[in-house]
């Protein structure tokens, strides 16, 4: 099911503008994905569709393109569920004081990723160790799990 996000606030486009360019979730990259990563409870979800350019086999999605909105939806989620456990309200804000990059990223293609439909992405905390930021995701396509990621974000010193 797809969640209403019109009401929510992406925290992609609450990174100060400088930090803004990144080519899978910079507001400011006109060129790059600009993927939208909104906190929902104790989750964060987003949605993409992939241009037909982005092929690998026929009729599914190229592998790097998947790691890379996993890549942005882990570093959007770990720096949400930063937030939310520093009772910084993502409502309220205009900008974070989070910035998260990743350190370690791990992918499972688990399915074919079919082309031509809206991907549904899911990000979980696993857990926060200091700047250490673990979240477990998922990548849906018509209700079929087609990857699986765990990523290590780190939080950047001020
Ligand atoms: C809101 C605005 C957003 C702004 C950001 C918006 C952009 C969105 C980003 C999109 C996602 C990306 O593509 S980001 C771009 C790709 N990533 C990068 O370029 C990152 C390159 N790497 C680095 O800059 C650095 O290695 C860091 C920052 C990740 C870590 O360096 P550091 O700050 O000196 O910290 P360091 O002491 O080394 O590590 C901290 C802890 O993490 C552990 N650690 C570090 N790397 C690893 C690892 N690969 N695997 C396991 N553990 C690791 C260390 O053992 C340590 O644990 P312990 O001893 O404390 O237990």
């Amino acid at each position: 099911m797809h969640i209403n996000t019109k009401n929510l606030k992406a925290i992609q486009d609450l990174y100060p503008d400088e930090l803004a360019h990144c080519y899978g979730c910079g507001k400011s990259n006109p060129d790059g994905f600009q993927l939208k990563t909104y906190l929902v409870g104790d989750e964060t979800i987003a949605y993409f569709t992939p241009q037909p350019k982005y092929t690998a086999l026929p009729g599914s999605v190229y592998g790097g393109l998947i790691a890379s909105i996993l890549d942005c939806h882990g570093t959007g989620s770990a720096a949400a569920f930063v937030c939310k456990n520093e009772h910084i309200s993502l409502v309220d804000a205009t900008t974070i004081p989070v910035r998260c990059v990743t350190a370690l990223l791990k992918i499972d293609f688990k399915n074919p990723t079919p082309m031509g439909v809206e991907l549904e992405l899911k990000g979980k905390l696993r857990s926060i160790e200091g700047r250490k930021i673990w979240v477990d995701m998922t990548l849906t396509a018509n209700g079929i799990i087609c990857a699986t990621g765990e990523i290590l974000a780190i939080r950047l010193k001020d």
